[in-house]
């Protein structure tokens, strides 16, 4: 199932996260087996350091370059104009690519102030053809609100900690006014205290799903992009494996009742690492 992006790119609405994947064969063979089972969109960063091993994998798949959709991110410490240039080059290298769908910067550090000059760079690369789409994770209102007023190219999404106990409502409606995606990361609570909420194991048990499948159900139907991660063979088909039922709107509202503003990672305005 593929998105349209502000665009027009097509996007997979599902892909497969790599955080804490480690590099070599572990990230090659992960990689692999997501996209024997149908992946088509792999979520990467240069922090994850596993640029070299995904890019094997993709190599080792023998899927045409053309169906997939590669995203990266460029890493605190190379934000500014000219660093993430040369940053997009070494991701490119190591993950043996002409060009990724997806370039992202990785957060906004505000208290650096260089994410409007990093964004311009996505900008050039967008322009010369080297990426497909750009976009932010992790930005909050007012830092989208800044690009918005001072960069040309709309970002296509905004990737951002995001599961039923941190459901972002106020940010994913601005950022649906904006025609920007939400892309949710750690959509399964980084494998927490979710998959095991009682609503979450009921409503399993009654679709004949499990948890991890009602809740990527959850992000998917809410229009979210979404993009679980796992290392696990058994869990990498499981996550794909959910497009063959629906939540009905009343269990949705169910789930959408759990939030509790709640997050698990950093607060964007405050996170600060080079
Ligand atoms: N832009 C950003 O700042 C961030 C982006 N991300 C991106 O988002 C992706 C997803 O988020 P992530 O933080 O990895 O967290 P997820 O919510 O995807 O959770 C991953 C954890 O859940 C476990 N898990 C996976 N599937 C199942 C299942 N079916 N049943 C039970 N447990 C399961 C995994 O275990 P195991 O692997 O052992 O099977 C792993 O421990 C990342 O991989 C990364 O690509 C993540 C964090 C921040
Ligand atoms: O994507 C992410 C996971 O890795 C990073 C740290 O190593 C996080 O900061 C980031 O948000």
């Amino acid at each position: 199932m593929y998105v349209t992006l502000n665009n027009g790119v097509k996007m997979p609405q599902l892909g497969f996260g790599v955080f804490k994947v480690k590099d070599g064969s572990i990230a090659t063979e992960a990689v692999k087996k997501a996209i024997e089972v149908g992946y088509r969109s792999i979520d990467t960063a240069a922090i994850y350091k596993n640029e070299n091993g995904v890019g094997q994998g993709i190599k080792d798949s023998g899927i045409n370059r053309e169906e997939l959709f590669i995203t990266t991110k460029v890493w605190n410490g190379d934000q500014g104009y000219e660093k993430t240039l040369k940053a997009f080059e070494e991701s490119l290298e190591k993950l043996g690519l002409d060009y990724v769908d997806l370039y992202l910067i990785h957060w906004p550090m505000p208290n650096v102030d260089k994410y409007v000059d990093t964004y311009k760079a996505l900008e050039k690369l967008y322009e010369d053809g080297r990426v497909r789409a750009i976009g932010v994770c992790n930005f909050q209102i007012p830092h989208l609100e800044r690009l918005l007023n001072e960069c040309k190219v709309k970002p296509v999404l905004n990737q951002v900690e995001l599961h039923p106990y941190f459901s972002q409502k106020e940010l994913r409606d601005f950022c649906e006014k904006h025609e920007i995606f939400v892309e949710s990361w750690g959509p399964l609570m980084q494998g927490g205290e979710v998959l095991n909420h009682k609503l979450i194991k009921d409503l399993a048990a009654s679709y004949g799903k499990t948890p991890a499948q009602v809740i990527i159900r959850w992000h998917l139907q809410n229009n979210l992009i979404v993009i679980p991660k796992s290392v696990t063979p058994s869990r990498i088909e499981e996550n794909f494996d959910v497009f063959d039922f629906e939540l009905s709107s009343e269990d949705m509202m169910k789930i959408n009742g759990l939030n509790q503003n709640k997050r698990i990672g950093a607060n964007p305005d405050e996170f600060y690492r080079m």
